[in-house]
């Protein structure tokens, strides 16, 4: 018997629910569930599209593009069952964050549980694991702590400018060896100094997999585990089987980084090494691509709206002047940058749909029940294109967030870091990341668009990339230079420790170059006797 067929279909921009999968039961069972199921008919499901039998909306998921999939659906469908895409701030507010105790959970995922890597932060299931990792990442992540870290920032975005200059068209991998480098700085409490440093190499790794690995939390093996055990040439097994090939990876981020702590390590229960483990492993995972992709979609930004760029710039000059770089003392002061950063988090998301939650309990929403167990996606794509609350969502306009009469008084977006009890644990360190590399960059060098070999300029192509779960830009060259003799001057001459640390020239540099700044080291310094 074919469960969960009826669907009422009830327009409206709210959201929708999929029946991602209909399930066949023995008939007794389904008697039971079916009497279950009559004390709560009071209530419709959501409405959703049409489905097949058996596999439901399996088939109507496309791989790539399903934030906007999901975004022009929701302008037909309301909330629905198994699979709830909530496409509004206000439903994803009044659920995720007012009802967060029902929504906190989060759905099986065994692609990462392939990758060896199911018990991390991200997509640990809410209880004990969780609330100890939790604690843990937002102990050394909370917004007062975060400011111990800025000099490592600071210090990182200015070398970054540098490396830069020197070897512009590799500016996007720059950008994530100078987010990794943070990360790992704070984290492991090792300073990167070389391009083949064997932390960056491994983050890089992971992020190549990820990238290939899926919507997360919505491949065929997501919504159907069982195929995981079904060998490699069964339908629908292909990301099962690529997460085994990459399990090594997963294990040595997790396993290389901490080897090497616990060489300075004291004595520590099982447990909390376990936990430490497993926290500073999600950090690494999660902190690196997130920022640098979000960096890459402002120099896309950057190159297609020079006037944006200049009126930064214009603005920073004002401010800082010419004879030092911005420091984080100024951004109370850079009104216009902080509109840019918060365009560049509405124009285009990292995680599109974020990370999906789950239902605990039956919920009712609006009249409609939200049934236990259900995957609940906010759709942050569909909430930062809603053309009731941003006025052409499509165009970056980084002045719609000024009060009138310089702008409309849009509020900032919602929902780039996740919602509730599972928001993203690293966004106030990820905004300090991202402010002071715009600062850095916009102070110091000029964006524009790269001239091709018949002499006209190359306009990137502004739609997004978005294979599984996280979108970037598609590769694209720009021209970058320093913007003036200043720049240029105060570049040359940032050193630390006396020696300019020029490392994507010279490979590895002396320890007489390494930085003395310093902060606290969250995951390492449990184990220290003396940092
Ligand atoms: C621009 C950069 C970033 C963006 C856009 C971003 C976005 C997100 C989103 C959308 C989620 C899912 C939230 C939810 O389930 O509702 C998330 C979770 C998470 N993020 Fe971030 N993130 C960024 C940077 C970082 C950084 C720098 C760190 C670490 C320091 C970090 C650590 C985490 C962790 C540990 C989780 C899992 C939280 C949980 O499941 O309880 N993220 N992030």
């Amino acid at each position: 018997m074919v469960l969960h067929t009826a669907q009422i279909i009830v327009p409206s921009a709210l959201a929708l629910v999929l029946h991602t999968a209909q399930i066949i039961v023995p008939s007794a069972l389904a008697l039971v569930f079916l009497t279950y199921r009559l004390s709560r008919k009071q209530f419709p499901l959501p409405p959703g599209p049409p489905a097949d039998p058996v596999i439901g909306h399996l088939r109507s998921i496309p791989p790539v593009g399903q934030d906007v999939f999901f975004y022009k659906l929701g302008k037909k469908y309301v909330l629905g069952k198994s699979l709830v895409i909530l496409n509004s701030v206000q439903a994803a507010t009044d659920l995720l964050d007012k009802r967060s105790h029902n929504y906190s959970h989060r759905p099986q995922f065994p692609v990462f549980e392939l990758w060896g890597i199911g018990d991390l932060l991200v997509v640990v299931d809410y209880g004990k694991e969780f609330l100890m990792q939790r604690k843990m990442v937002q102990q050394y992540f909370h917004k007062e702590k975060c400011q111990d870290y800025r000099p490592v920032q600071l210090r990182e975005a200015r070398l970054f400018v540098q490396n830069l200059l020197s070897t512009p068209d590799h500016w996007s991998d720059l950008l994530f060896r100078f987010t990794t480098a943070i990360i790992i700085d704070i984290t492991y409490g090792r300073q990167v100094v070389s391009i083949d440093d064997p932390y960056v190499k491994i983050a890089e790794a992971c992020a190549g997999v990820a990238a290939e690995a899926g919507a997360i939390g919505g491949t065929p093996v997501d919504l159907f585990p069982f195929l995981r055990y079904f060998p490699s040439w069964f339908p629908g097994t292909y990301y099962a089987t690529l997460a085994r090939k990459a399990v090594d990876k997963f294990q040595r981020l997790k396993e290389y980084p901490f080897v090497q702590v616990m060489e300075q390590m004291k004595q520590d229960d099982e447990a909390s090494i376990k936990h430490i483990k497993a926290a500073a492993a999600i950090v690494y995972l999660a902190g690196a691509e997130t920022t640098s992709s979000t960096l890459c979609f402002f120099v896309l930004a950057m190159v297609l709206h020079p006037e944006c760029q200049q009126k930064a710039q214009d603005e920073i000059d004002a401010v800082v002047g010419y004879d030092r770089l911005p420091e984080f003392h100024d951004r109370e002061n850079l009104a216009y940058l902080e509109c840019l950063l918060q365009e560049t988090l509405r124009w285009f998301q990292v995680l599109p749909m974020g990370v999906p939650h789950r239902t605990m309990e039956d919920d009712i929403y609006n009249g409609m029940l939200i049934p236990k167990g259900s995957t609940v996606i906010a759709n942050t794509r569909a909430m930062t294109l809603d053309e009731s609350v941003y006025q052409d969502p499509f165009t970056f306009d980084p002045t719609r967030y000024l009060a009138a009469p310089a702008g409309r008084g849009e509020p900032y977006p919602t929902g780039p870091f996740g919602f509730g009890r599972r928001i993203c644990p690293g966004r106030h360190f990820a905004d300090d990341t991202l402010w002071i590399a715009m600062a850095t960059i916009l102070a110091t060098i000029s964006i524009a668009k790269a001239v091709g070999n018949d002499g006209k300029e190359i306009i990137p192509d502004v739609v997004p990339v978005t294979v599984g779960s996280t979108s970037r830009p598609r590769p694209f060259r720009c021209r970058l230079e320093a913007r003036n003799d200043a720049a240029s001057n105060l570049l040359r001459n940032f050193v630390v420790d006396g020696v300019g640390l020029m490392w994507c020239h010279q490979g590895k540099v002396s320890q007489a170059a390494r930085s003395t700044v310093t902060c606290v080291h969250p995951f390492s310094s449990p184990f220290t006797t003396a940092e």
